[in-house]
């Protein structure tokens, strides 16, 4: 590609790159350098948090800490990146040496995965921790430096192959770049967790991370090579000098010059960085205002990004006291989340073909900060939505005991009926190896119950704000046994199931993945966890052996009972009674459609957009680091969900999501009165004026009629005018 210089800025032209169907082509490989870069970065982080957990064997709470660290830093670092690229490399060097950096986080995420290395003894296990350890933090802080680095200097890089004339066309580019993210991460979130389920090894076969990190290593070495290839037809805006060391210098001086021009007898300006115009260039400040006028604007974004980040933690978690179930397919409660990228690549398309032009037809004005306000109220309603849904399930959930009370379950292990007499119930009649149906709530720290058939007494001590099952033995001489029972529902949408053996002799539970262990006679299992679906239990007993299987749904809670009946040739099937001491969830999953469709077309509305205001309202020169601005407001938005969640501490959920849609309605509020003061600029245009006067100055040009030019292009800056959005100033 040949690049023509402008004669009146002195710039290279661009736009000027071979194009197809009036797009450069150079555009071509920057997606798709986006696209495996997405999927490099997704990938790796869907399985992360495993890695740590089993791989490393991390508790839940430091894994979790560093996830979050790790996710908080890549958002972080895109201020580097930018300053970098802007003040010094320039993008495409940028985005060349910090991928390298990635790539090789990502290969020292693969090796740190593999076993063997320090597997000495050959059991499966590593021998040397540390090693891994410290092989997987390096890796993950390159990785950090790397996807954040890259990050604003990729989408600014994107818009600066768009000449002035391709304004649709760099528009539709951010939405095409935003469809390769999501279509990255998409794939990656499906794949990643399929590698690492398959086992591998040298010397022993685990779980195979260092695959699953492998291909993301893979993929981000090709989004490098595909940058590369593309690298002759690039528009490569060249770096002017320490634009951001120039950027503080400037605010600085304007600070200090304001500070010692404080008193009355000097003339106020027109705004207060014209304070630097004493030593600085006007180009300089003139740009500077641009900058700030959009960071101001950013102020309360963060906010959208507070409610989106928590479809992958409260939504999740709502989740799984809901029903997956689906018919043909089952969907588990973290898979919900997939639900964002699948919606943004429908809507996105839709967006921009069907619903944007269709506004425009109806003859109305929607612009940029108006798309991003109407983004934040959907986000609101998403929000409105879950608590409703919230509401539904929390109708469905069991009363578990207060602080002040306890409840209770009997479960007969005998062969005949008995009936207890329970204060305040009355008598309850249990069939043999039955279990009552309900947990029966008292607020007595002990009650005495009298049982018939065989006649039995007892005192029984409760345990407040805890749920027990008193197992009635079979004649009077055994042992009466309190179980202490779940009082939440079981973690991740599992089941929690236990086995009661009333056999007089020890017996053997297991499944397929779940050993429950040798259960003594007469004694009860712990809780396990099993996935929903069809499970088989096998049980072995001396010569006794057994088999029977339940379905499970999402989120149940059984105590199996084995009863004293049951010996060689019994039909286990049929034998072994389940008593329900939670209840399935029983609202689908499929009620969660509708935030997530609100959320994402928020997100296709706020985030789309806002990449691609932060692009055309960023001068010439700070073009990633506004990227990188945009993409601190995601970073602090993950910090408030921190924040929020810790200091409001609600106590129920619903209250909390109405808390949120609440607090982002308001900012959607505030941004639309700070957005309805914002004035569209051209920072091309402006800065050509500029520059062209810095050459008339050169001719010599009457120095009155410079000026003048100057104060309206100054105007031009700081004023709101009623112009329309396009090229020109407007209004919101
Ligand atoms: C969470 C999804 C997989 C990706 C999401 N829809 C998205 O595109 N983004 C979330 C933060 C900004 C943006 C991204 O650049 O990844």
């Amino acid at each position: 590609m040949a690049d023509h210089e402008d004669p009146k800025t002195g710039k290279k032209n661009k736009g000027t790159s071979k194009e197809v169907c009036g797009y450069p082509l150079s555009i071509f490989f920057i997606v798709v350098n986006e696209f495996c870069e997405r999927f490099s970065y997704y990938g790796m982080r869907a399985v992360l948090v495993l890695y740590f957990k089993y791989f490393l064997r991390w508790d839940d709470d430091l894994a979790t800490s560093i996830y979050h660290t790790f996710v908080a830093l890549c958002y972080l670092t895109p201020i580097l990146g930018a300053i970098v690229a802007d003040s010094w490399l320039g993008k495409f060097k940028t985005i060349i040496y910090l991928s390298i950096v990635y790539a090789i986080g990502q290969v020292a995420m693969a090796v740190s995965a593999i076993h063997d290395i320090t597997d000495t003894d050959r059991d499966g296990t590593p021998n040397n921790m540390t090693f891994h350890v410290v092989l997987s933090m390096v890796g993950l802080f390159l990785i950090a430096l790397g996807t954040g680095g890259i990050k604003p200097c990729v989408a600014a890089f994107g818009g600066d192959q768009f000449g002035d004339h391709q304004e649709r066309q760099r528009r539709t580019f951010f939405s095409v770049f935003y469809l390769c993210i999501n279509g990255g991460s998409l794939l990656s979130t499906i794949i990643t967790p399929i590698l690492r389920a398959q086992n591998c090894g040298i010397y022993s076969k685990q779980k195979c991370y260092s695959l699953a990190f492998g291909v993301p290593a893979a993929l981000m070495v090709v989004a490098l090579v595909v940058f590369i290839v593309g690298s002759g037809m690039y528009y490569k805006a060249k770096p002017e000098g320490n634009i951001m060391g120039d950027v503080c210098k400037c605010i600085g001086f304007a600070i200090s010059n304001r500070y010692k021009h404080r008193s009355k007898q000097y003339p106020s300006r027109e705004h207060w960085m014209d304070w630097a115009e004493d030593k600085y260039d006007k180009l300089l400040i003139a740009q500077i205002k641009m900058v700030l006028k959009v960071l101001f604007l950013y102020i309360p974004l963060p906010m959208f990004w507070t409610l989106f980040d928590q479809k992958g933690s409260r939504w999740t978690l709502q989740a799984t006291t809901m029903d997956g179930n689906f018919g043909a397919i089952v969907i588990q409660p973290d898979q919900m989340q997939t639900v964002n990228p699948i919606l943004i690549l429908t809507l996105v398309p839709i967006m921009d073909s069907v619903i944007y032009p269709l506004i425009k037809k109806c003859g109305l004005n929607f612009t940029p900060l108006k798309r991003m306000t109407v983004g934040m109220f959907l986000a609101a309603l998403a929000f409105v939505c879950a608590a409703v849904v919230q509401i539904e399930i929390d109708k469905t959930l069991p009363v578990f005991p207060s602080n002040f009370q306890s409840q209770l379950k009997l479960l007969n292990m005998g062969n005949h009926p008995v009936t207890a007499g329970l204060p305040g119930y009355g008598q309850v009649t249990l069939q043999a190896a039955q279990a009552s149906e309900e947990y029966f709530t008292f607020e007595e720290d002990q009650i005495s119950i009298s049982v018939s058939g065989p006649e039995m007494k007892r005192n029984i001590s409760l345990i407040k704000g805890q749920r027990q099952t008193l197992l009635i033995p079979l004649t009077i001489s055994d042992e009466w046994q309190l179980t202490a029972d779940l009082t939440t529902k079981p973690e991740e949408g599992n089941n929690a199931i236990r086995f009661v053996n009333g056999m007089n002799k020890p017996v053997n539970v297991s499944t397929s993945e779940v050993v429950f262990g040798q259960i003594e006679k007469f004694h009860y299992s712990n809780y396990s966890q099993i996935r929903n679906g069809r499970a088989t239990f096998f049980l072995q007993s001396g010569q006794l052996s057994c088999a029977f299987s339940r379905d499970f749904g999402f989120g149940s809670s059984y105590t199996f009972f084995i009863p004293s009946t049951l010996s060689l040739g019994s039909n286990c099937q049929e034998s072994i009674t389940g008593a329900e001491d939670i209840k399935p969830n029983s609202v689908h999953m499929a009620l969660q459609v509708p935030q997530y469709f609100f959320i994402t077309a928020g997100e296709v509305m706020f985030s789309v957009t806002g990449l691609e205001f932060s692009y055309s309202q960023a001068p010439s020169n700070m073009k990633a680091v506004l990227q990188a601005g945009w993409l601190l407001t995601v970073a602090i938005g993950n910090f408030i969900v921190l924040i929020v969640a810790e200091v409001a501490k609600l106590p129920k959920q619903w209250t909390e999501y109405v808390l949120f849609a609440s607090l982002l309605l308001c900012v959607c509020i505030i941004f639309s009165i700070m957005a309805y003061f914002y004035t569209y600029i051209d920072p091309t245009e402006i800065e050509a004026k500029f520059r062209r006067n810095v050459g008339d100055d050169d001719d010599d040009k009457n120095d009155k009629q410079r000026k003048l030019e100057m104060e309206m292009m100054k105007r031009d800056l700081d004023r709101s005018d009623d112009e329309h959005y396009k090229g020109k100033q407007t209004k919101m």
